[in-house]
């Protein structure tokens, strides 16, 4: 089984960037305003922190827009090398942002609640370069597009991984305890966790080694 790259989530420095590189991570993601959600960030540090992240590792702009020219210009504001869609796009319109942003690789996130998120996934793997399966709930009055901390059910995640041919990203509550088990049943393409590596909010070095340490 491949090693999944891992993609540390909710950075909200420069100097955490840093440190998020040096233990490993192979992705960054950087959270633009959302309805809900401990990481969200302004436009500039967005832009300041993508400016500083090294080739090969990438930067992830997370954008709860739904309309491709809003995430357009989401996206234009702060220039990371991905787009990390967290609702869901109406009108399964990636064609527009395609045809705009030719160079920027799409990520969408489906919220595994039921057998539904498998067919939604299966439909959305046409269009996109990725699916990220999170937990949360976008049918609340107050979204939850992300940033829970909770695990979901991952005989779902594992169908949906078996069911479509693009990468495939496991997010929602992973920490150290949990992420080997995660890696053996779902067997992601990649990983992606913010609350895991944090204490008080701060991404923590002990929490950072121990989580690369136990994917080995
Ligand atoms: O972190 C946020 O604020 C956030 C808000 C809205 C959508 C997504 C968000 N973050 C993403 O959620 C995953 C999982 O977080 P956790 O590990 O369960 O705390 C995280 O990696 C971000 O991609």
């Amino acid at each position: 089984m491949t090693r999944p790259r891992v993609k540390i989530c909710c950075i909200s420095s420069v100097e955490e960037a840093g440190i998020a590189i040096e233990y490993g991570a192979s992705a960054l993601g950087l959270v633009g305003h959302m309805p809900s959600g401990p990481g969200v960030i302004g436009y500039e540090l967005i832009n300041q922190i993508a400016r500083i992240v090294p080739p090969p590792v990438s930067s992830f702009l997370l954008t709860s827009e739904t309309k491709p020219l809003e995430i357009i210009a989401h996206y234009k504001r702060v220039n990371t090398t991905t787009i990390q869609i967290v609702d869901a796009l109406a009108e399964r319109e990636y064609g527009i942002i395609r045809s705009a942003l030719p160079n920027v690789k799409l990520v969408q996130v489906i919220h595994v609640i039921d057998d539904n998120s498998v067919k939604e996934a299966v439909e959305i793997s046409k269009y996109v370069d990725a699916v990220l399966l999170d937990s949360g709930n976008p049918n609340l009055p107050v979204k939850e597009l992300g940033g829970t901390g909770r695990t979901h059910n991952w005989d779902l995640s594992r169908e949906i991984r078996k069911s479509i041919s693009i990468p495939l990203f496991l997010a929602g509550g992973l920490n150290k305890d949990n992420v080997k088990q995660a890696i053996e049943f779902v067997q992601p393409f990649g990983l992606d966790l913010c609350s895991g590596v944090r204490t008080n909010g701060k991404l923590d070095k002990g929490k950072l080694r121990d989580f690369f340490s136990a994917i080995g």
